[in-house]
């Protein structure tokens, strides 16, 4: 098979992460007779800094015409730190999100039992743990039309959606949940909020043409705090985009990590992938970040290509190194490896050169959320 695909490094550890992926996709490409070509494109400070825009019209242009979008991270905190900065990496990231229309970003938790001392419960609570978050990416709050006084001391950011907007990620919601265990969880604040009562609305409604879905609904003040004690209570869970960016990261402290969670973003044009979490200034450059978010996301965009027995083999190599030990410095802070042997090691893998009676079961984590 041969595949474009346009490759954006970003910021912070972005480039770290996303090269071990690139090393991966070539391993993969490799043993199965593929060929990836690579388009390398600017967004976020690195973008501002060499052009002056967080996402110059040709990082545009090849993510339109490209097969798929791998992507690291943006962010820096000299934006983040400087309130009246006037242009942002993360305006980047907004605005590919609508430049491709990816109105869905669907987030697997999943569990790894060899991590179930990083997780804040008891093993028993894990048991079953496994549910992906489909959240709405092109809408809402981060979207909305954004004032400040005059004099500076108020500020505002309009939350909008409109009934479309939710059918459609709500769509893929339902169907996600028709192929797993028939259970999603509306996740808003109907109580409080106009944009959520829509929501509800727009749900319930739908509801009806999926009859072998159970649907719940649940606050998400609730659902923050059900996420912690009973996770195992959910399949699909669909929510808004603010509200879907902020559990996703709490439901990362199950799994052990923020640096385990890969995500796939689709739309109606190129689909993009990329980790959940950020740029984490703290450790760029430094080769300590966890690059398997980022090698998941690579998994997803195999799937995506419908290359499932490619990946799943890397999906088995992640397993396989979280279960011998060659983990980052999140996961185990006295006996580590470096983001780049991770990747060495993965690669190794794939390529069979590592003897191993590690058990090559399938882990379908992820495998039938976008195709
Ligand atoms: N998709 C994106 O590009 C995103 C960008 N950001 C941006 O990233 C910058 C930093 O934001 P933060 O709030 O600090 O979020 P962050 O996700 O970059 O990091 C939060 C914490 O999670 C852990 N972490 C994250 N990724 C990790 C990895 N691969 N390996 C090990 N540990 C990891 C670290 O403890 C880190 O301090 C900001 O500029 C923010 O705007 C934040 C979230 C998403
Ligand atoms: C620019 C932000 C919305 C990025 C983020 O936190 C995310 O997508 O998870
Ligand atoms: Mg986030």
């Amino acid at each position: 098979m041969n595949k474009n695909i346009t490759v954006i490094l970003g910021d912070g550890i972005g480039p770290e992460v996303t090269q071990q992926s690139v090393k991966i996709l070539n391993a993969v490409a490799d043993q199965f007779g593929h060929k990836f070509t690579y388009d390398y494109q600017l967004m976020g400070a690195i973008a501002i800094d060499k052009t002056g825009n967080p996402l110059p019209d040709e990082t545009i242009a090849s993510c339109l015409k490209t097969d798929a979008v791998l992507f690291g991270a943006i962010g820096d905190p000299k934006y983040d730190n400087d309130p009246n900065a006037k242009v942002r990496p993360e305006q980047g990231l907004l605005k590919i999100r609508k430049e491709l229309n990816l109105f869905t970003n669907i987030r697997p938790i999943t569990i790894y039992p060899t991590l179930s001392h990083l997780s804040p419960l008891k093993n028993e609570k894990l048991q079953g743990v496994d549910f992906l978050i489909y959240r709405e990416l092109t809408g809402g709050i981060y979207f909305g039309k954004k004032s400040k006084s005059e004099d500076g001391n108020s500020a505002s950011d309009d939350c909008t959606y409109s009934s479309f907007e939710i059918e459609r990620v709500a769509k893929l919601a339902f169907e996600a949940a028709q192929k797993r265990q028939k259970h999603l969880t509306l996740v808003d604040k109907a109580n409080v909020l106009e944009t959520s009562r829509l929501w509800r609305k727009v749900v319930q409604k739908m509801a009806a043409s999926y009859p072998d879905v159970t649907v719940d609904y649940l606050f998400v003040d609730n659902a923050a705090m059900q996420i912690i004690i009973n996770p195992a209570q959910f399949d699909v869970v669909l929510t808004e985009n603010m509200f879907g960016d902020i559990i996703s990261d709490e439901a990362s402290v199950l799994s052990g990590s923020l640096g385990l969670l890969p995500s796939a973003s689709i739309g109606d044009k190129t689909a993009l992938f990329e980790p959940i979490h950020g740029s984490y200034p703290q450790a760029a450059g430094k080769d300590i970040a966890n690059p398997l978010a980022s090698i998941l996301s690579a998994a997803l965009l195999l799937d995506y290509f419908n290359l499932t027995e490619e990946a799943n083999l890397v999906r088995n190599a992640v397993a396989w190194t979280l279960e011998k030990g060659f983990v980052s410095k999140d996961i185990d802070p006295v006996n580590n490896y470096s983001t780049n042997t991770i990747g060495d090691l993965i690669k190794d893998f794939i390529e069979n050169k590592i003897p191993t009676e590690f058990n090559k079961k399938t882990m379908e984590v992820g495998k039938s959320t976008i195709i």
